[in-house]
């Protein structure tokens, strides 16, 4: 990490790539063995992951402003695999990237205090190589607010999940309260009221919020309640989510979210072609081009 990334606020940053790149757009880094070319079958199975990674950001890097690699991913190749994940994180950053850690990290403070450390700012300042963390408020704020305070610290953003892109989310994030209110109403109240400390120049705060495509029908109320936070919109293209249930999700100055989606992008080819990074590049650039043109 630089000491402009410490002093240069996150939602400043993320900010500043959408709009030199041309569209808040996020391809999300989700590498799966048997979806993998046919080019890469002679690699051990983690190496073969770190190639077609680092070959998927070197083929979106100059169209995209950010990448999210999804930990579960690595994870699952145990040691060898998060060693990876930090690579692939790293050669994110390397490559002028904005990168998210998909963690989804949430626990009682004093742990979610060792998840931070490890996960967002890294030991002696090692640093994970993410410029931002998913984290999960549904244990409750106490829960977030190490990772607030660690993010604080060092330039570095969060994305609390609000309102989740899948299916089951509906029996719990949609349950009314007496108030009338949602929980996911609620849970953007009280992250809208951790963010509001720590404000970049943009007038956004470093805790953004997770608000899924596929539940446009919500994206207009949490607008309102969350009007501070960058919205990380995933469950676009492989869960359905269209360009029109994005919309919402922006201000009218076209700022306030960015979109990602991982599958439709990264798997955009035929397993068979050796030239797969050119479909993975023309899948970003159309990823890009749908939102651009609902924000022009
Ligand atoms: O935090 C996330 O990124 C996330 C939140 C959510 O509500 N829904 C969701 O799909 N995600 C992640 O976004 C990615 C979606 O992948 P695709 O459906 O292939 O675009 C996966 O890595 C999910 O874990």
């Amino acid at each position: 990490m630089t000491e402009s990334d410490k002093t240069h606020h996150a939602a400043d940053r993320l900010i500043e790539a959408c709009r030199s790149k041309g569209a808040p757009v996020c391809v999300g880094i989700d590498p799966v063995l048997n979806k993998l070319p046919d080019s890469l079958g002679g690699l051990e199975p983690i190496a073969a992951i770190e190639k077609f990674s680092l070959e998927v950001i070197e083929a979106v890097a100059e169209h995209v402003p950010a990448i999210k690699p999804q930990i579960a991913c690595f994870e699952r190749y145990g040691s060898e695999g998060y060693a990876v994940y930090e690579r692939v994180a790293t050669a994110g950053r390397e490559a002028g990237l904005f990168v998210i850690g998909d963690a989804k990290r949430g626990d009682i403070g004093t742990s979610s205090a060792h998840y931070a450390s490890g996960l967002l700012v890294g030991e002696e300042d090692s640093a994970v190589g993410c410029d931002a963390l998913t984290v999960n408020t549904y244990l409750g704020m106490d829960g977030i607010e190490p990772f607030f305070k660690a993010a604080a610290a060092t330039g570095k953003g969060l994305f609390a999940l609000v309102r989740t892109s899948n299916p089951g989310g509906d029996k719990l994030q949609g349950l009314r309260l007496e108030d009338g209110r949602s929980v996911a109403e609620a849970v953007a109240d009280q992250v809208a009221d951790l963010g509001c400390g720590e404000l970049g120049s943009s007038g956004y705060s470093l805790l953004g919020a997770v608000v899924g495509a596929t539940k446009p029908e919500d994206a207009v109320s949490l607008r309102q309640r969350m009007p501070q936070q960058i919205f990380l919109v995933p469950g676009f293209g492989a869960q359905g989510g269209s360009a029109d249930d994005v919309r919402a999700c922006f201000k009218p100055d076209g700022t306030g979210a960015i979109i990602t989606a991982s599958r439709s992008v990264i798997y955009a080819y035929n397993p068979a072609d050796t030239d797969w990074p050119d479909a993975v590049t023309q899948a970003a650039i159309d990823l890009k081009r749908q939102i651009a043109e609902i924000l022009s």
